[in-house]
């Protein structure tokens, strides 16, 4: 067991479901960064995904690119977004951190090094958007012997394929609410209800939703059927309106209390 699997356990204990913010590392800079994240523990968020910036975000809609393109122009890489979570942790973030990156920034680091950084980070949780569970085998064996929970991706097309995904999963199983790309959405795939009951005759795992989720109706909606369910977008624009606040010191703390009453809503 891991932070991640008891997180998942207390919470299906007390019969509630995981509120899983996704935000852009460095957006608008590291020490904000750490700061967002206290504010999102202290909004009641339970588990947080930490978005690894990127150059060519195949699967990331306008808001999470705008995203990643403020974090790069600050030079920051996947090594000053580890950085970032130990800070958040010293700091006395509990939440268990689940990192989100494409494939590449952790191969260039060469894959027993990525995972040597990850533990040094404190980081329970791993999804390689573009990493193919056929291609999986080398990372899931150093995931395993890193207590790193390395979580597929399901879409609602994936259909023979879930199976086989299940039997290498880890952690819990993203599902994937819509085709697409990550943003704000007012209606999902036709058949997301049944995809997710697909998915769960098939895995003991905890199932979550997400791509598209912004309000606290479909928050709703979704926990009825699912263990976690992420907000990214939703989330990561309201940072970006915030970022004036943010900027000024003077303003600082107004800037975060939105972003808290924000995650908070969602929650409650
Ligand atoms: O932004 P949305 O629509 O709320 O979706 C979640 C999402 O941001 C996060 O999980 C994510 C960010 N980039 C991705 C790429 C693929 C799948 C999922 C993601």
């Amino acid at each position: 067991m891991n932070d991640l699997d008891l997180t998942f356990e207390r919470l299906r204990a007390e019969g509630k479901t995981a509120l899983m913010p996704f935000i852009t590392v460095g957006d608008p800079d590291p020490e904000t960064t750490v700061e967002i994240l206290v504010a999102l523990q202290d909004a009641g968020a339970d588990i947080v995904e930490l978005g690894v910036p990127y150059s060519d975000p195949l699967a990331d809609g306008p808001v999470i690119q705008r995203a990643s393109e403020r974090a790069l122009v600050r030079q920051i890489t996947i090594k000053t977004c580890l950085d970032t979570a130990r800070k958040a942790k010293d700091r006395g973030v509990t939440m268990p951190f689940v990192l989100f990156t494409y494939y590449n920034p952790a191969l260039q680091l060469g894959l027993e090094n990525f995972f040597a950084m990850l533990q040094e980070a404190e980081i329970s949780g791993l999804i390689i958007p573009d990493l193919p569970f056929e291609e999986s085998a080398e990372v899931l064996a150093l995931a395993d012997a890193a207590n790193i929970r390395l979580v597929p991706l399901v879409a609602p097309t994936s259909n023979d394929r879930i199976a086989r995904i299940m039997s290498s999963a880890r952690g819990f199983i993203y599902c994937v609410s819509s085709l697409g790309v990550t943003g704000e959405r007012s209606s999902f795939y036709e058949g997301v209800e049944q995809f997710i009951h697909t998915v769960r005759a098939q895995t003991e795992l905890p199932v979550a939703i997400g791509f598209g989720i912004s309000s606290q109706e479909q928050v709703r909606r979704f926990s009825e059927i699912c263990d976690g369910v992420v907000i990214g977008s939703a989330i990561v624009r309201k940072i970006e309106e915030s970022i004036p606040l943010l900027k000024n010191n003077d303003s600082k703390s107004e800037g975060l209390l939105q972003i808290r009453n924000f995650v908070a809503q969602l929650k409650s």
